[in-house]
């Protein structure tokens, strides 16, 4: 298996394929999702908001792709053009914050990002599965092959201090052993220049790869 780094290119594709709009667009609902965690329940712009986005929604119901279609093949199709709408580093996903990831060493991922209140679990702090799921993505890259999909068979975090909303959070993630299959990596969060949380795990290919075809 080789292992090799690819990082999600933050939309650049998607821009160079003439997707600028649509990537506007998606940083407008990451702000409409931030707006709506924020409004009071008896706001009185409720009934035009509702009225606005049916029109919105209307526009976009024959535009969409099937469910099925945007599911992507296992063992054939590119990873590339997945990940620009994956929830973490998707720039067309509105609910990724997003992070971008940039190499750190040669066995290693680095990315700083800032969470607001959409992520927020207990007060002031970001949700715990949040924590993971940040966790889980960049130690994934970190851990990544180009030549196949790779999964997380196990993810330990520990949550060493609150990991706050509203400022500057460091994660990095490095790859700590390769045996076989079995690529263990570590990765943490610092805010502030401490840890606040860190986490080992174990990442694998599926098992069942089929022949190449040709
Ligand atoms: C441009 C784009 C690039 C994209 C890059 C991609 C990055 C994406 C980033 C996104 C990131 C998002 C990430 C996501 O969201 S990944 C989504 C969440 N994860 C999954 O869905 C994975 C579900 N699990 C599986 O599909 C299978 O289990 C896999 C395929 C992973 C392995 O199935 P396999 O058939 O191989 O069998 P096995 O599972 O029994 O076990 C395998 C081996 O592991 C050993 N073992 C297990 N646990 C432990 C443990 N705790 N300590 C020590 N060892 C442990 C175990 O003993 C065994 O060892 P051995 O007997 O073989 O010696």
């Amino acid at each position: 298996m080789t292992r090799q780094v690819a990082l999600p290119d933050g939309g650049e594709k998607v821009r160079a394929a003439g997707g600028e709009k649509l990537l506007e667009a998606a940083g407008q609902v990451r702000e409409l999702l931030d707006a709506m965690v924020r409004l009071d329940v008896r706001t009185p712009a409720a009934p035009e908001l509702v009225e606005r986005l049916d029109e919105v929604l209307e526009l976009l119901r024959v535009e969409i792709a099937p469910e099925s279609a945007m599911v992507p093949d296992l063992f054939k199709d590119r990873k590339g053009d997945y990940m620009d709408r994956s929830p973490v580093s998707g720039a067309l996903n509105p609910m990724a914050p997003p992070v971008s990831l940039r190499m750190d060493g040669e066995n290693g991922v680095r990315t700083s990002t800032r969470l607001g209140l959409p992520y927020q679990g207990p007060p002031g702090r970001v949700h715990g599965g949040w924590v993971a799921t940040l966790l889980d993505h960049v130690m994934g890259f970190a851990a990544g092959t180009v030549d196949q999909w790779i999964f997380t068979r196990s993810l330990t975090v520990d949550y060493d201090h609150a990991v706050p909303l509203f400022e500057e959070l460091e994660l990095t993630a490095w790859v700590e052993e390769i045996d076989g299959r079995k690529i263990w990596v570590r990765g943490q969060i610092e805010a502030g220049g401490k840890v606040v949380a860190q986490a080992r795990g174990l990442w694998l290919p599926p098992r069942n790869r089929p022949a190449p075809q040709d």
